[in-house]
């Protein structure tokens, strides 16, 4: 474990509540989470419906230090957006309890499985995280346009059941052939490490903007998320949509290509030139002609386990994104 630095403080956890997903990844978590939670002093909110996890978080969090999220990446974006909502994000620790499909937010902050969660809300490290604001709702892991947002609106719960992460996969390569690229400009912010204000107009297939999460070529899939910057990777239409459809997904899990655009910058704006555009906000979506992208750093307190990284390129090795 890292030595504690003034990220670090650690403040007793006095009002814990719990706001459960019953019905998020294969539905089989419920037992083991009520028990885990009960035994380390939770309140157990559950919810009914979509929508419930942000009002539940809304009203916990005013009176709650601690307030853990169980569910898939959705389940806690809506419960930071709750937080937000409530004006409590300097007063409220959230964790995360992985009980999705992918957990790709989970693995990114080192949080291993249920019970590994409840161990680090114990004994692990808290940090400040970047936020993401998109218009006026809060992302934490990553804002996606194009291709993989409407997969994921389209993996069907079932297809989610039976193949796991393995349907965004395959609903991704499905939909490559079918997907009319959006023409999009997007304007990038200039940084604090050099990075200029920069323009590119065109049509994309994926803009893929990672807060925590990064989308290509890196040895990690966690992001810097204390840097106040996106990531930012745009993924151009080209004729050889065939080879593309292996080189977008081989890009988006590790490999470089001439159709592959990148930036960091601490704010972006994405406009769309034809209809408005499906995003999806760490899995959640938001329809609209236009979005704006800012980061908020340092405005999540977290909880984090061993495996999370403070600064994911700073060890010596390949620095994102490489070029
Ligand atoms: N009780 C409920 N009944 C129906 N839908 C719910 C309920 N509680 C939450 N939801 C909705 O379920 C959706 C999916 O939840 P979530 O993303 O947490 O799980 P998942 O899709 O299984 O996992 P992942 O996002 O990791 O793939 C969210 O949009 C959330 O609003």
């Amino acid at each position: 474990m890292e030595s504690d630095g003034p990220n670090e403080e650690r403040t007793a956890d006095g009002n814990r509540v719990l706001v459960l997903n019953p019905v998020s990844g294969s539905q089989d978590h419920v037992d083991d989470v009520v028990e885990l939670a009960g035994e380390h002093g939770f309140e157990i909110r559950r919810t009914e419906d979509a929508g419930d996890a942000m009002r539940l978080a809304r009203q916990a969090a005013p009176e709650a230090d601690l307030v853990a999220a169980a569910g898939g990446d959705g389940t806690l974006n809506e419960v930071v957006n709750g937080v937000a909502a409530a004006d409590a994000l300097e007063t409220t620790t959230v964790a995360v309890v992985p009980a999705g499909t992918g957990n790709n937010f989970a693995t990114n902050i080192g949080i291993e499985g249920i019970e590994h969660a409840f161990a680090v809300v114990e004994e692990g490290r808290r940090r400040e995280i970047d936020l993401g604001l998109a218009n006026d709702r809060v992302f934490v892991n990553s804002c996606v346009g194009g291709v993989t947002a409407e997969a994921s609106s389209e993996t069907s719960s079932a297809s989610k059941e039976e193949l796991g992460v393995l349907a965004y996969v395959k609903e991704t390569v499905d939909a490559l052939g079918e997907f009319d690229a959006l023409p999009l400009r997007v304007e990038t912010a200039a940084g604090p490490n050099g990075e200029r204000a920069r323009a590119w107009e065109g049509q994309a297939l994926f803009v893929l903007v990672g807060n925590c999460r990064r989308f290509t070529g890196a040895r990690t899939a966690q992001a810097a998320v204390e840097d106040g910057l996106f990531e930012v990777t745009i993924v151009e239409d080209a004729p050889t949509r065939n080879l593309l459809s292996d080189a977008a997904l081989e890009g988006l899990f590790g490999r470089e290509s001439d159709h592959i655009v990148r930036r960091r910058a601490p704010s972006l704006a994405i406009e769309s030139r034809r209809d408005s555009v499906e995003y999806s906000l760490d899995g959640e979506m938001l329809e609209t002609e236009t979005i704006e992208l800012e980061t908020k750093p340092s405005a999540l307190r977290l909880v984090v386990g061993d495996a999370y990284r403070p600064d994911p390129d700073g060890d010596g090795g390949d620095v994102w994104p490489f070029a």
